[in-house]
């Protein structure tokens, strides 16, 4: 290799690095598509063991790079099958938030369908104890889940960086959970996952989302679910755009939900109504770019959103079933666009705005980012 290209190489892992010290805020993460091949990979195996399953198929599956948006759909059944039962929803939902931690994130919104599975014993409002049970166990890191972690933790504010980031004591996380509502499901199940999320507004979960596959199911199903939950006064995300369905797109501009996913394929009616409603835009690179969102990394809408100072935080989507991280993504938009340090921590910081969480956890992540200022060099 010649002094330039090992100077450039130099470089990028200087940076890489500087990306994953960077604290951020991750607050468009699909549990099931975030867990870690590894675990898949054992999961399957051990279906395979009891003849439910033929191991090399299903690995082929897993570690297969090409990811259209219907083969997204189709995997995650195969991750459904994986991993639907009360051990394995707790078991992945502790891994997800250590690998978030591990890297930095501060603040998580995870967000995942509850699950009806009789076969399994399980019911919507079991599959959400797995999940919240799964946040219990989590040992790598203080899961702060409660908004009484505040009155109860001190610390927090005065936590030096160092513990944020990467040393040998306990770091500290923000979790809360988003409850998403399937395009596959009925109005009556959409209704029943809004009620859900009532119910368990004690235990850390503050928010609604729509997702599924974009091409099945209708506006119409799920907007009296939709509207219950903002007349209860939860907030709501919606993925909007993943394909070019004009008159849902319209819709969901003019329901103004609180945040809004990938918004991909918007034309310039569109678009314009988006950029003067100024609802923040979860922004997902590489699920984009995979399944065909965006045409490449150089022409994704991300660069026209941050010129308009429209705003966007960037966001994994699917970190497991993509292979990225959220520091990856903060690294491409610094390739892609040449965004420099101090752009990209303000970006990290400006996500804070965004979270569902109340003022105080805002302030104490304000905070967050005032200390990691004097010591991350931008
Ligand atoms: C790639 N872009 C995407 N577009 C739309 N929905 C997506 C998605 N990625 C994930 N999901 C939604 O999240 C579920 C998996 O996590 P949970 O089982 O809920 O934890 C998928 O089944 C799908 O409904
Ligand atoms: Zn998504």
């Amino acid at each position: 290799m010649d002094a330039e290209a090992e100077a450039a190489k130099e470089k990028e892992k200087e940076m890489r690095e500087w990306c994953v010290a960077l604290p951020k805020v991750e607050l468009h993460a699909h549990l099931n598509g975030s867990v870690r091949d590894s675990t898949l990979l054992e999961l399957a195996k051990q279906l395979s063991d009891k003849g439910l399953i033929v191991f090399e198929d299903v690995k082929g599956v897993i570690m297969k790079n090409g990811r259209s948006l219907q083969e997204c759909f189709r995997l995650f059944e195969l991750y459904h099958i994986l991993t639907t039962d009360h051990d394995t929803v707790a078991r992945i939902t502790k891994e997800v938030v250590e690998d978030f931690a591990a890297e930095n994130v501060v603040y998580l919104e995870i967000r995942t369908t509850p699950k009806n599975n009789e076969a399994k014993g399980m019911t919507k409002r079991s599959y959400m104890n797995a999940v919240i049970k799964g946040l219990k166990t989590v040992e790598a890191v203080e899961v702060m889940l409660f908004d009484s972690n505040l009155r109860t933790d001190k610390t927090l504010t005065s936590t030096p960086m160092s513990e944020l980031g990467g040393d040998t004591r306990k770091k500290k996380i923000y979790v809360r959970l988003l409850l998403s509502i399937d395009r596959r499901e009925t109005t009556l199940a959409a209704l029943d996952t809004v009620n859900l999320a009532m119910e368990l507004k004690d235990q850390g979960v503050i928010g609604i989302d729509l997702s599924g596959n974009p091409v099945v199911g209708e506006w119409e199903t799920y907007l009296p679910a939709l509207e219950h939950a903002k007349e209860l006064g939860i907030p709501i995300t919606i993925h909007c755009g993943e394909v070019a369905n004009r008159k849902e797109i319209q819709a969901v501009l003019d329901f103004c939900p609180q945040r809004l996913g990938h918004v991909c394929c918007l034309n310039d009616d569109e678009w314009k109504k988006l950029k003067s409603s100024m609802i923040p835009v979860e922004i997902c690179l590489t699920s984009n770019v995979m399944t065909g969102g965006a045409p490449s990394l150089e022409l994704h809408h991300f660069a026209d959103l941050y010129n308009a100072k429209h705003p966007v935080s960037l966001c994994t989507d699917d970190s497991g079933l993509f292979s990225t991280s959220l520091s990856n993504e903060y690294y491409l938009v610094a390739s892609t666009f040449g965004l420099g340090k101090a752009e990209l921590f303000q970006l990290a910081q400006d996500a804070v705005e965004f979270v569902f969480a109340g003022d105080e956890v805002k302030k104490s992540l304000r905070e967050v980012f005032k200390r990691a200022e004097k010591e991350l060099k931008t």
